[in-house]
């Protein structure tokens, strides 16, 4: 795997003007300072059993759990009884609890992997200095930056200007990460989303809010895909006929699914693809076809999830994609497995095999995958989701290490990708906004904020380079992202889930971006 570097060895340029090379620019081991809150810096190993609760560190990771299994059912069987399991268990194991027991079982599972995994604690300032993109390295003027991209609100708008944003997932099984993606850039400021999805899917997510509007644009059942889907491949007796003809049947059901989401293409200002869509392969090819029609129209995507499973296994795909009048290109949000599956995708090894290195990834890997996606002429920027989140292109990067949660829960990482998704079209009002200064300043002089930001040193007074606004974008979302994580999981701890956090997302918003404007 590390090899793969030694081919684009040659195409890492300085990621910054004015950049101070630091040991950790080369190196993203986590930091071990400390994270400043007494009671929840982890207690010294011989403290931590028999209580199994695990420390919830930085480095925790989702479902991480099996290889400890044997020593998790001891603490299940001592435990069980004497603890009380009420709020939710870390990790996947959640979701096994239907009943007390299963729950604290699951729980238990967990605790003893994380049991043996290190804390380290959070840096101070939000994006890690000397990396910044502006020409001022302090991190004041990093969030100064990032708040001239977050639009001012006034009387005049109309509806749809701060974000239509479109969104291809959720399925069957999946209901509850296209929910929390499209609620993301609503509660972030994004006008409308539209959400394409299985038929399956449409209710429970129409149920969950109004405010979404569901096309379902195939069904999981004829498709065959998710539940059904299992029965695929189990030799079922039909005769050759009988398979083509059902093959020639989901051929068509592919071609509707391509027909019903396209057409939305010209309204909305960018398309989310693949939280929670799954990886059945009718659903991988229509997705790779509503792709390569994206393509044709230049529309702004974030790619995240079941989407980059897609894009790993054919990384072509976005290859020389262009950007539109809106700019953007395409923004890839993965995780760590998921980022070593699109090195595995860019090298030709197994993608279903790839697993992180030993070494954490440098922002080097993520230039190198960002230029490697996007080919000769493409615009794609990656954000390595982690312990730190590394955002780079094909040329610049920079790191936000703004403090997140230590609770790992499903869904994060769908909150980030709806996030981005705004903020994405938001960084080109801001272009346009620069580009037609006077008028629009004025305008934002009249905000409460200005003053306030003025005085903590936070207001940038810098431009942002057109060519920069992507990154500052990606940025912005995992800063906005990673502070609502942080302040949910102050409220709820080890309850925090994914609904807690898009609950901050507002008030996260308000405190970067004050609201009230003067009456004219
Ligand atoms: N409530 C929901 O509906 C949710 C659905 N989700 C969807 O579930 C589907 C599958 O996603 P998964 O993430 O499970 O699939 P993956 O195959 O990408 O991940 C499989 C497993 O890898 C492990 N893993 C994840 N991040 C890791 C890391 N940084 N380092 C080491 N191991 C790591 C975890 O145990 C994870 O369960 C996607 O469509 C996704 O969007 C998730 O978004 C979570 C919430
Ligand atoms: N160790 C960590 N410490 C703090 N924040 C983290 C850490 N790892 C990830 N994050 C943040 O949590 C969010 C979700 O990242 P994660 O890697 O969990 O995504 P994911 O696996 O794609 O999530 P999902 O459950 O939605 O599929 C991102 O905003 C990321 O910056």
């Amino acid at each position: 795997m590390r090899s793969f570097l030694g081919r684009f060895s040659n195409i890492f340029p300085h990621p910054i003007r004015l950049h101070h090379p630091t040991a950790s620019d080369t190196h993203l081991e986590p930091p071990s300072k400390a994270t400043g809150v007494p009671w929840l810096m982890p207690p010294p190993p011989f403290l931590r059993p028999p209580t199994f609760l695990p420390a919830l560190s930085h480095s925790t990771k989702r479902g991480v759990s099996l290889r400890f299994l044997p020593l998790a059912i001891t603490a299940f069987t001592t435990f069980f009884g004497s603890m009380s399991c009420k709020s939710g268990s870390s990790g996947r194991g959640a979701a096994l609890s239907d009943g007390r027991g299963q729950g604290v079982a699951a729980a238990s599972i967990h605790n003893a992997a994380s049991y043996s995994q290190s804390d380290a604690g959070g840096s101070s300032s939000p994006i890690a200095p000397g990396r910044a993109l502006c020409l001022n390295h302090s991190a004041g003027s990093d969030i100064g930056t990032i708040k001239r991209l977050i639009p001012a609100l006034t009387h005049t708008a109309r509806k749809g200007q701060m974000g239509r944003v479109g969104l291809l997932g959720g399925s069957a099984d999946f209901t509850g990460a296209p929910f929390y993606a499209g609620m993301a850039g609503l509660k972030v400021g994004g006008d409308l989303c539209y959400i394409f999805t299985a038929e399956e899917a449409s209710g429970p997510l129409k149920a969950y809010s109004p405010e979404l509007m569901v096309t379902p644009v195939y069904s999981a059942k004829s498709l065959g895909v998710g539940f059904a889907g299992d029965l695929e491949g189990e030799e079922d007796g039909s005769s050759d006929a009988a398979r083509s003809a059902e093959h020639k049947a989901k051929e068509k059901q592919v071609a509707r699914m391509v027909q019903r989401v396209t057409p939305f293409f010209p309204k909305l200002h960018v398309l989310v693809v693949g939280p929670g869509l799954g990886r059945d392969p009718w659903i991988m090819e229509a997705t790779r076809r509503i792709l390569v029609e994206a393509k044709t129209h230049a529309l702004p995507l974030v790619i995240d999830a079941d989407g980059l499973w897609l894009v790993a296994h054919s990384p072509e795909i976005l290859q020389d994609y262009p950007e539109g009048d809106d700019g953007g290109g395409v923004v890839v949000t993965p995780n760590l497995i998921e980022f070593a599956r699109l090195q595995a995708g860019l090298t030709g090894a197994s993608v279903a095999e790839a697993t992180p290195p030993a070494v954490p990834f440098q922002h080097t890997d993520v230039i190198a995958v960002a230029k490697a996606l996007g080919g000769k002429a493409g615009r794609v920027t990656v954000c390595l989701k982690g312990r730190e989140d590394i955002v780079a292109d094909r040329e610049r990067w920079l790191v936000v290490t703004e403090e997140g949660a230590r609770r790992r829960s499903g869904g994060l990482g769908d909150i980030l990708a709806g996030t981005t998704g705004v903020l994405l079209h938001w960084s080109h009002l801001a272009m346009q906004e620069q580009a037609h200064g006077g008028a629009v300043k004025a305008e934002r002089s009249e905000r409460g904020s200005e003053g306030k930001g003025a005085q903590s040193g936070e207001e940038s007074t810098c431009q942002i380079d057109p060519r920069d606004r992507v990154l500052w974008a990606c940025a912005g979302a995992s800063l906005i992202a990673r502070r609502a994580s942080r302040r949910a999981f102050e409220e709820h701890r080890r309850s925090m889930t994914a609904p807690d956090v898009l609950a901050h997302l507002g008030p996260v918003l308000e405190e970067l971006s004050p609201t009230d404007i003067k009456e004219p």
